[in-house]
């Protein structure tokens, strides 16, 4: 097994509810290490599964700031409440503004990022040589494809330079080609930076858990109402983080049937 520690806490979710007319949340209780690989810059990639209704979205907008909880919080470093615009947030639609050119969006991004300044326009065009979209920059989004528009919002975030990217179900609607390059991709972003946390949120089971070291599970206790954390799977404990071709092996798969009993 690849050596590796955990060190500080970059995320922590403690005692999260939720309560609309009925409780949707309880008792959410969990938190994202710094992963540190020697001689690696590696990100943390986290994967929040739950069958359809359970509440993940929910989850996801409070992880991310945009919604409050009804009890309990989340903090980012150094026990900060985390509050919207902390994270980078690409919803499943890949919301851009049609409005303006895609480098014009992706300069608005940059000039949010201080460390950025006055570097902006390189930065954008080294991110697009690599994100395949130099060609593509003077385009507005309706002239983009799926794919492209993925990579530009992705870009967004990178370019505001946050360390938390959440994604809600990057993989829908994607072809077999273009799955694999939106994994390629992510992979690539969450080795970019020691500090960067990526957390997806995702039906496509196998997709997600191989790429990621850690999975929570969210899903209902007997007698209890609302979903909580059910199980946390550390990955790199069982040796199928980090390891390329890991979805043919049996014991990948037998993790994928022991999630989907689960939920
Ligand atoms: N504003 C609201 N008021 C009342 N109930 C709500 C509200 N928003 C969501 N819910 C309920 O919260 C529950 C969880 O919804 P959520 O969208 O988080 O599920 P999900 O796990 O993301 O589902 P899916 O995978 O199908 O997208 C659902 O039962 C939903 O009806």
């Amino acid at each position: 097994m690849t050596k590796h520690t955990k060190g500080e806490v970059v995320l922590q979710v403690t005692n999260v509810a939720l309560t609309y007319d009925r409780p949707i949340l309880r008792d959410i209780n969990f938190c994202i290490k710094n992963i540190v690989r020697p001689g690696l810059s590696q990100g943390q990639v986290v994967t929040l599964i739950g069958r359809s209704g359970i509440g993940k979205t929910q989850l996801f907008k409070i992880l991310s700031g945009l919604q409050s909880p009804t009890a309990g919080q989340v903090t980012i470093h150094n026990n900060k409440p985390v509050k919207a615009g902390d994270m980078g947030v690409i919803f499943q639609n890949y919301y851009l503004f049609e409005w303006r050119t895609v480098y014009q969006s992706l300069l608005l991004a940059a000039k949010k990022n201080k460390a950025l300044f006055g570097m902006e326009k390189q930065t954008i065009e080294q991110y697009a040589e690599q994100f395949h979209l130099t060609g593509h920059l003077q385009l507005y989004p309706k002239q983009l494809s799926g794919g492209q528009r993925q990579r530009v919002s992705i870009m967004q975030q990178l370019l505001k330079g946050s360390d938390f990217i959440l994604l809600d179900e990057p993989f829908s609607g994607l072809d077999v080609c273009m799955l694999d390059k939106a994994v390629e991709l992510l992979l690539q972003v969450s080795l970019s930076d020691e500090l960067k946390t990526l957390i997806i949120v995702s039906h496509d089971i196998e997709t997600s858990v191989a790429i990621s070291d850690t999975v929570f599970i969210l899903g209902n206790e007997p007698d209890k109402a609302g979903a909580t954390i059910k199980k946390e799977i550390d990955l790199i404990e069982r040796d199928l983080a980090w390891q390329k071709d890991i979805k043919q092996e049996k014991r990948f798969l037998e993790t994928i049937s022991e999630i989907k009993n689960e939920l």
